[in-house]
């Protein structure tokens, strides 16, 4: 499928290296504490039109977890490991973290690293794919956080590309989906398996503008809403996701071929009548054939196993298969795995050169979709009304 993809613009959007002062590594932000949810949850949801009743039923997955969500220490052993990668190679790049939606605020970080002398800044987002709540939504946020910080003009604020096919987000996931297969082998479950990669709902209207949508100058459309032959829907969104799995199912296929796999979503809000992604992976779990004797669930839409893994696949998807007395193996997410972290300094240096003039990084990709683009066009992942946001290109 990837293959009769037409060629992304990519190319014509990468921008020559600088030297940065620092990193922020840009992150979703959780509670901490049973005081935290609610504000949190507010703090989420604003202005979004999710329903008091899913608030409601959220807040109980927070609960059940004493107010604490992982997500806020897994960003702090994120920083720490890529502080430790940044130091054995011998760069001169502090890192600063930062969130959307809980303290550390994108604004405090801001303030901190300005206050520290640091002018030109690179930004890592904790998210691998392109849509509006995983790119778009962080650079807004970063504009506004720079109007509250009182700097805009004083920073220049850079993004790393969207990194979903850079082989340090893809090793690691091929190694987990492997170690999950293997291990419904060991269960002895492995004679029918069955791989789902899970990732978040978005509304079916902000995928379809997920990505760039421009044309290319000989008139190729670069990327679509619906519509389009090669499209399974989803638009940008779905396809990378799309393309990881097939990409690891492929890498996995001399241990464990022909083994059936989808692309399944969770942890849909928002009003019921107002369209997804589907299908959610309970009913996809439900529909599986019953000669399927185990089940491996990748969580590929997300870097760490914070709430959304946690719940919604460690209770929910878990019961779910529990039902049907199918044994579910949830294999982990990036994480701080060592490929990882270096895939990040690497993205890193793809963007920073320790000198003017220095070569950078080259820019690697194994899904014939990327290396993503840089830079973003203004209309990218643009499914409301336009905001300032950092790191576009006009
Ligand atoms: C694409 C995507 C990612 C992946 C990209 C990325 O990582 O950024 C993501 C990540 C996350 N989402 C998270 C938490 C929540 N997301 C919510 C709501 C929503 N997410 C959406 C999308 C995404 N979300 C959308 C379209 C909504 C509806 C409201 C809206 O249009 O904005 C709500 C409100 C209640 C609810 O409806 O569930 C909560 C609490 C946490 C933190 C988990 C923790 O605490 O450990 C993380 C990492
Ligand atoms: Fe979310």
């Amino acid at each position: 499928m990837t293959e009769t993809l037409p060629p992304l613009a990519a190319a014509q959007r990468t921008v020559p290296a600088k030297t940065y002062d620092c990193i922020l590594l840009a992150g979703f932000g959780g509670p901490e504490g049973q005081d935290d949810v609610i504000p949190y949850l507010r703090n989420v949801t604003r202005g979004r039109g999710v329903p008091d009743e899913r608030l409601e039923e959220v807040s109980h997955h927070y609960r059940h977890f004493g107010g604490v969500s992982p997500i806020n220490q897994q960003n702090r052993d994120l920083q720490a490991a890529l502080e430790a990668e940044i130091a054995k190679r011998g760069l001169d790049l502090p890192v600063y973290w930062g969130n959307r939606f809980w303290a550390p605020y994108f604004a405090d970080a801001l303030k901190a690293l300005h206050e520290d002398g640091h002018r030109r800044v690179l930004v890592l987002v904790t998210t691998a794919f392109s849509s509006y709540s995983g790119c778009r939504a962080y650079r807004e946020d970063l504009a506004t956080a720079l109007e509250e910080a009182g700097l805009t003009g004083e920073l220049e604020l850079d993004k790393v590309r969207q990194y979903f096919d850079h082989p340090g987000f893809v090793e690691p996931n091929v190694d987990a989906a492997r170690a999950g297969l293997r291990s419904l082998v060991e269960q002895g479950k492995g004679e029918r398996p069955y791989v789902m990669f899970a990732t978040h709902s978005i509304p079916s209207a902000a995928a379809d503008v997920s990505g760039p949508r421009e044309t290319l100058p000989d008139g190729t459309p670069v990327a679509t809403g619906g519509g389009e032959e090669w499209h399974q829907g989803g638009g940008w969104y779905a396809e990378q996701q799309r393309a990881v799995s097939a990409l690891i199912m492929d890498r996995l296929a001399d241990e464990f071929p022909d083994v059936p796999w989808s692309l399944v979503y969770q942890s849909r809000s928002g009003d019921p009548s107002v369209p997804w992604l589907e299908p959610d992976i309970n009913l996809a779990i439900e529909a599986l054939p019953a000669d399927v004797t185990g089940l491996v669930v990748s969580p590929v839409g997300f870097v760490s196993d914070h709430m959304e893994v946690a719940w919604d696949l460690d209770n929910e998807a878990l019961e779910t298969a529990q039902e049907r007395a199918l044994t579910m193996v949830r294999v982990p997410t990036v994480g701080i795995d060592p490929a990882f972290v270096s895939g990040l300094i690497d993205l890193v240096e793809e963007r920073h050169v320790a000198a003017e003039g220095d070569q950078p990084r080259d820019r690697v990709a194994l899904t014939g979709l990327g290396p993503w683009q840089d830079v973003c066009p203004t209309d990218c992942c643009l499914g409301r009304a336009a905001k300032p946001t950092i790191a576009s290109a006009g």
